[in-house]
């Protein structure tokens, strides 16, 4: 089973509640990774959001994956850490994670994107493929010709992110990318459920 088909990220804008009916509905309809992202509360908060998140995940078969932080990872026990490019380096946090649990590395250029193929990564997040307001950090994006000749060049999975909603969906999932991340698209969506469901559709 390929693990990165529907990537939900989630929002740390929502509260503790919100998060866990958010997370239950999206894995209801369909998505097959679960990323907790934490951008603005302390160590404690992470820890707390992580654990709420992960007992929804609880029996579902859906790995829960952490944003940024190796440390919140092993203290929860999660399946694996995405990290960013200022995070703590790739060959670092394997050692510290075990070749078990699944790492993730953001790309934002041709030059990352190389030297990604010598790090012990297990897929690479190519970071963001358009504008969104959820992420403005990003002064480039990769489109979806930059997102072709990455697919080209990487022997890692690849999942697209930033900016990806039913309308451009389809024309991402044509590039045979291994999977798309989403955080407005499942978790501002009116029905979270029924939003993946249709992005999965969607994803083929
Ligand atoms: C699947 C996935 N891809 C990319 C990112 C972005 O990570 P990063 O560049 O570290 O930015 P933040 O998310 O930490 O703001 C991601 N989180 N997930
Ligand atoms: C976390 C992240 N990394 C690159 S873009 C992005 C935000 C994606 O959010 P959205 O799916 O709402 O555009
Ligand atoms: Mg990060």
């Amino acid at each position: 089973m390929n693990p990165y088909r529907l990537y939900l990220v989630t929002d740390d804008r929502q509260p503790i509640g919100t998060l866990q009916t958010v997370v239950a509905e999206a894995v209801a309809g369909g998505v097959t990774l679960v990323q907790v992202r934490e951008k603005h509360g302390d160590v404690r908060a992470f820890i707390e959001r992580a654990e709420a998140v992960q007992e929804v995940l609880k029996g579902t078969g859906v790995p829960l994956i952490i944003n940024d932080r190796v440390d919140v990872a092993l203290a929860v026990n999660a399946d694996g850490v995405h990290l960013g490019q200022s995070d703590m380096p790739a060959a670092h946090a394997r050692r510290l994670l075990g070749p078990e649990r699944l790492l993730g590395l953001s790309v934002e250029t041709e030059q990352q994107l190389f030297e990604s193929e010598l790090l012990p990564v297990d897929y690479l997040g190519l970071s963001a493929i358009f504008a969104t307001p959820t992420k403005t950090d990003l002064n480039r994006h990769w489109g979806i010709d930059g997102l072709r000749q990455a697919l080209k060049y990487s022997s890692r999975p690849i999942v697209a992110i930033g900016g990806i909603h039913a309308g451009n969906l389809p024309e991402v999932a044509q590039t045979g990318v291994h999977g798309v991340a989403l955080v407005s698209a499942i978790c501002r969506a009116p029905c979270p459920r029924s939003a993946a469901q249709a992005l999965g559709r969607l994803m083929g």
